[in-house]
């Protein structure tokens, strides 16, 4: 039996290196959004990542497939697109050469970087090993210099293994508390940048984001919480991604007090895990929209390896075995595990007094 302990390995290089591309691109301010609509943009960042980490996965595992979110069909239409991004990808890399090495080093030429994205166009469902890929989750995030992740996760027959998230945004120290500014402007902060990472029966643990090496972990969990009206939630920014309203409701059927913290991202599921936040609830708010996987394999595993339980609204774990959407669950509902069917029965009334 795999302890999956490279695949952690493998996981957590690929995603500081990502985050090195990620970072420049922000940094340079060639974040230029590639955008399919304003909904959901896309930047040169988010095409950069997937090749830097598809390259890697397809390098130490090669008969592995992945659920990447991006295609290179717009780069291959817009040479010029295709170029700019090359220029970032080509000179990325960790700065210790045996981690790089573990990683397989650069790809080679745009054509390679093209080849890698389309490799993550995987099917999903329930047979062998898929991994579940967001280069950046949480764009809008990225763009104005708040939350954003790099998401990844490694799925064996459907079920959550290995996950990893890197937000370069977040605060090294794992106590630090939430509080209302959380999701805003934290670019170039002091003191930011952590690496989260789990494996099934495993625990949880954080580590300084770095740009080599990877630094000593720490086993995270969830705040050990009395009463929920003590609880700090979380939520998305954007009140289309998840119901404000119906949150809002359902915190004050909590006795929660505390106002919600708003941030874009995966980061969400990070924060509870490491005991900076307490729940995380995410309301549909489109009847049609399914969520996708890379959105929420890795936190799912984080969370419950650091003591948490994630369900969707009825209380039924995620089904990540049915392909790249969460087609069978609606919503998410995360929180410490003493707490969580309280949550679910709170979300369960104020969503069944409404009409459907
Ligand atoms: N209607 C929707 N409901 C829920 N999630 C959505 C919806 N539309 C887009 N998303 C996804 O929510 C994720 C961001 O979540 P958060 O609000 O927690 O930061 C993005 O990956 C985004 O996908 P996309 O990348 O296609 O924009
Ligand atoms: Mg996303």
């Amino acid at each position: 039996m795999s302890d999956y302990s490279s695949e952690l390995h493998i996981a957590l290089l690929a995603v500081q290196r990502a985050v090195i591309l990620t970072k420049r691109v922000f940094n340079e301010k060639a974040k230029g959004t590639v955008s399919k609509d304003d909904k959901s943009p896309v930047t040169i960042g988010d095409f950069g990542a997937q090749a830097l980490i598809i390259k890697a996965i397809k390098h130490a595992f090669p008969k592995d497939e992945v659920v990447g979110e991006e295609e290179a069909n717009t780069l291959r239409e817009n040479k010029a697109l295709s170029n700019q991004i090359w220029e970032l990808v080509k000179g990325t890399k960790l700065d210790e050469p045996s981690s790089d090495a573990a990683l397989g080093g650069e790809l080679e030429s745009e054509e390679d970087m093209l080849k890698a994205i389309d490799q993550g166009n995987s099917k999903g469902g329930n047979k062998g090993r898929i991994w579940a890929l967001d280069p950046i989750d949480g764009t809008k995030g990225f763009l104005r210099g708040g939350q954003y992740a790099v998401c990844l996760a490694l799925m064996v027959d459907g079920q959550v293994k290995v996950g990893v998230l890197g937000c370069p945004n977040l605060p090294v120290d794992d106590k630090e508390p939430l509080d209302a500014k959380s999701g805003e402007d934290a670019s170039d902060g002091p003191g930011r940048g952590v690496l989260i990472g789990a494996v099934e029966g495993q625990g949880a643990t954080s580590r300084p984001l770095g740009t080599g090496t990877l630094q000593n972990p720490s086993a995270i969990s969830m705040r050990p919480i009395q009463d929920l009206k003590d609880a700090t939630f979380c939520e998305s920014v954007e009140a289309g991604h998840s119901s404000h309203d119906d949150q809002a409701e359902i915190a004050k059927k909590l006795g929660i007090t505390k106002p919600s913290v708003r941030m874009d991202s995966q980061a969400k599921y990070a924060s509870i895990a490491r005991g900076a936040g307490d729940v995380y609830l995410r309301l549909p708010t489109s009847k049609t929209y399914e969520e996708k996987i890379w959105d929420h394999a890795a936190g799912d595993l984080i969370v419950r390896e650091a003591g948490g339980e994630v369900t969707d609204v009825h209380g039924n774990r995620l089904d990540f075995g049915v392909g790249r959407t969460l087609k069978n669950n609606k919503g998410v509902v995360a929180a410490p595990k003493a707490s969580h069917n309280e949550v679910v029965e709170a979300v369960k009334a104020v969503l069944g007094s409404k009409a459907s």
